[in-house]
């Protein structure tokens, strides 16, 4: 075959691409070389462990996967080639070789058009097999040449098999995205999208960028990162770590509240009054209504002095500090602060001297001042305020009508606080009431993901954590599913304390393919969401709607099905209503099928039964619904939740019924 001008380009890019590796090399092994001599040349142990801790951490952020492609694109302005990838790699001389995709070059990467050149002349987009460069596809912006979505290495990262956990879409972000993506560290976004728009790719990609942009800042005050459970996060877990970034805390929403161990169930009723916003409220009242007046003055006896503060001044302080407006504790310790320096000048004024700091403790612990605050500003923790509450909400007042009162009012009230069995809803409100007490620590940056599940409560949590900081919130108001799940954002946007947060919609889907998506979209008029339709990027996929006419073969069709699926590349998930899991993981035994949960990710079975209301933010190549109608009739937002499972097909879903379907989804 004779060679091409294509065939020169691409060797030249692989010479590139070896280069760049060593020099990558060079890096990582100049990095280890000083990581070795670092405590040598450190001055003390704490510098010594610090420096050793940044080079540590470089020499990590320096190591090759020779499975992921150093770089995916280049950009060509003003004749000099920039190739853009995961990180800088630099030569000797410290000339780039590979810029960050991150970096503000890197920017036109993704945003660059016909219209908006930025100065680049060619976009080139490689294609890669495990690490091996084999294509590359070009872009002549310059000559109005402009691929867009219909770009051939876009469509096939976008069809390929899923295996395993979520992966990072740096190579393909689309300029809708990056916009997101690139938002200033300021700024709180809220992102509505369709399934599968890559909400979750922007949020994760979003810290990445922030914490590159502002590293120094964002490792005091730390990035977090909230996901609906455990799975989800298993699922997420590894897109940070292969973009460079270690240190971003990931939490469930249940773990970030989770002060106390879970050892009750509320009923729905009472759960949903305990996430309601009055609660705050609620709890507010009853903390602060602990304050009371002095009766009687401070006698203070130190040695051969006595000291007296009286009525007056006490409840000045009191009203002072309760003016302040500082949570509980903080205020409490206020007040003992300022008895204790009445004391002080008391002491000063007969002594005439200073008294010393061992004094000052002394007063401040001595039992009059204790005392004085134990009974006018006493001593609670969050978990003693909420073991009250429940022990006797009458102190909600008219928060809370009667019957709500008595909803929530422990039948049998525990002996003490220890023994307390709390409910996971009781967990968000000690939150609250801890957040009353002392004030939390603001992350820098909190990346929120289906968030349109947030009670009113538990975004007040976030917005606790997020005080001095941004936030983005990630969701779908179709895929509400919690009894308080809003039609509105602006709703969540209040309790989170953003009110003005922009709401930024994404359409364009890219894991449901159209047939799919087409099937879903029937579902949205009866969900009662105002929310745009998404517009799927893929024209395959197979939809399989199978009417089993006996129910007793409904669960051996699943297998058959779920056998059929494995002759296909890619992660096969049957997803069913939460009681039919258990019996569906039998069958499966039965017929000797390897299968695992959701959240174990290190688990190498390509077949994942997964209960329907574990699988929000998950996908797989195949996904078998089995009985749709149970589906829907296991919860009050159960239309939703079927929205959800119908939409976690990558290539191919199959719909086992033996029940008829629901309405909704038969309309045309
Ligand atoms: N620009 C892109 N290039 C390639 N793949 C993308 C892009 N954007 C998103 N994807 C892929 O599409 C799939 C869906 O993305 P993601 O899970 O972030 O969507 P989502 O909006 O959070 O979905 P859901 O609401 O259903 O949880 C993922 O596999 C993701 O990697």
């Amino acid at each position: 075959m004779p060679i091409t001008d294509l065939d020169t380009e691409l060797a030249a890019e692989r010479t590139h691409l070896e280069s760049s590796r060593a020099a990558l090399r060079r890096m990582r092994n100049r990095a280890q070389e000083l990581f070795s001599t670092g405590d040598r040349v450190a001055g003390d142990a704490y510098t010594a462990e610090q420096l050793g801790r940044h080079m540590a951490r470089r020499v990590k952020e320096l190591a090759d996967d020779p499975d992921t492609p150093l770089f995916f694109g280049r950009l060509d302005i003003d004749e000099s080639p920039y190739h853009v990838g995961r990180r800088h790699v630099t030569d000797d001389a410290g000339e780039p070789m590979v810029l960050d995709w991150r970096a503000p070059l890197s920017r036109s990467f993704y945003r660059a058009s016909v219209r908006d050149p930025q100065g680049v002349a060619t976009r080139r987009r490689f294609g890669f097999v495990k690490g091996e460069l084999t294509s590359f596809e070009d872009e002549h912006l310059d000559r109005g040449e402009e691929l867009g979505t219909s770009s051939r290495i876009l469509t096939s990262e976008i069809e390929r098999p899923r295996v395993g956990p979520m992966r990072d879409i740096v190579a393909t972000i689309q300029p809708e995205q990056d916009e997101l993506v690139r938002a200033d560290l300021s700024e709180s976004i809220c992102v509505q999208g369709a399934p599968g728009t890559g909400k979750t790719a922007v949020g994760l990609h979003r810290a990445a960028y922030l914490l590159y942009l502002h590293r120094e800042r964002l490792r005091k005050s730390k990035v977090l990162i909230v996901g609906p459970n455990t799975a989800f996060l298993s699922y997420i877990s590894a897109v940070l770590p292969t973009l460079g970034e270690v240190e971003v805390q990931q939490s469930t929403l249940d773990d970030l509240v989770g002060r106390a161990v879970v050892k009750a169930v509320d009923p729905a009723e009472v759960t949903a009054i305990k996430h309601d916003v009055r609660m705050a409220e609620v709890l507010h009242r009853t903390l602060w209504s602990r304050i009371t007046g002095p009766t009687e003055p401070i006698m203070v006896s130190d040695g051969s002095y006595r000291w007296r503060i009286d009525l007056q001044p006490l409840h000045r302080i009191l009203d002072e500090a309760r003016r302040e407006g500082l949570p509980y504790a903080t205020g409490r310790e206020r007040v003992r602060a300022r008895v204790v320096n009445l004391l002080q000048l008391q002491s000063e004024y007969r002594t005439g001297n200073s008294p010393n700091d061992s004094w000052l403790r002394r007063m401040s612990r001595i039992a009059p001042v204790a005392g004085f605050l134990e009974s006018c500003w006493p001593a609670v923790t969050p978990e003693s305020l909420v073991v009250d509450l429940l022990t006797d909400p009458s102190a909600a007042g008219d928060l809370l009508t009667e019957a709500e009162q008595e909803a929530i009012r422990w039948v049998k009230p525990p002996k003490s606080v220890k023994s307390a069995k709390f409910s996971t809803a009781d967990l968000v409100l000690i939150d609250e009431a801890a957040g009353l007490l002392e004030r939390e620590t603001s992350f820098g940056h909190v990346v929120v993901d289906e968030a349109q599940d947030l009670s009113p409560m538990q975004a007040r949590a976030i917005a606790r954590r997020s005080e001095h900081g941004s936030i983005t919130l990630l969701g779908d108001l179709a895929q509400g599913t919690a009894p308080w799940a809003t039609t509105d954002w602006r709703d969540i946007l209040v309790h989170l304390g953003k009110p003005d947060a922009a709401v930024v919609p994404l359409t364009v889907g890219f894991r449901v393919p159209e047939a799919v998506v087409a099937l879903a979209n029937r579902l949205l008029p009866a969900l009662g969401v105002n929310v745009p339709e998404a517009v799927s990027l893929r024209r395959d996929g197979e939809l399989t709607v199978l009417d089993v006419a006996d129910p007793a073969d409904l669960d051996q069709r699943t297998v058959a099905e779920v056998t059929a699926a494995l002759v296909h590349e890619g992660s096969v998930a049957v997803i069913a209503a939460d009681t039919a899991v258990e019996r569906l993981r039998g069958h499966l035994d039965a017929a000797e099928i390897g299968h695992a949960t959701p959240d174990d990710v290190d688990n190498p079975a390509r077949v994942r039964v997964v209960p329907a209301t574990m699988v929000k933010g998950l996908e797989y190549d195949h996904v078998i619904v089995h009985e749709p109608a149970d589906i829907v009739a296991a919860e009050p937002k159960g239309l939703n939740r079927l929205y959800v499972v119908l939409t976690r097909a990558v290539t191919r879903l199959s719909v086992l019924h033996s029940k008829a379907l629901p309405e909704a989804l038969t309309l045309p």
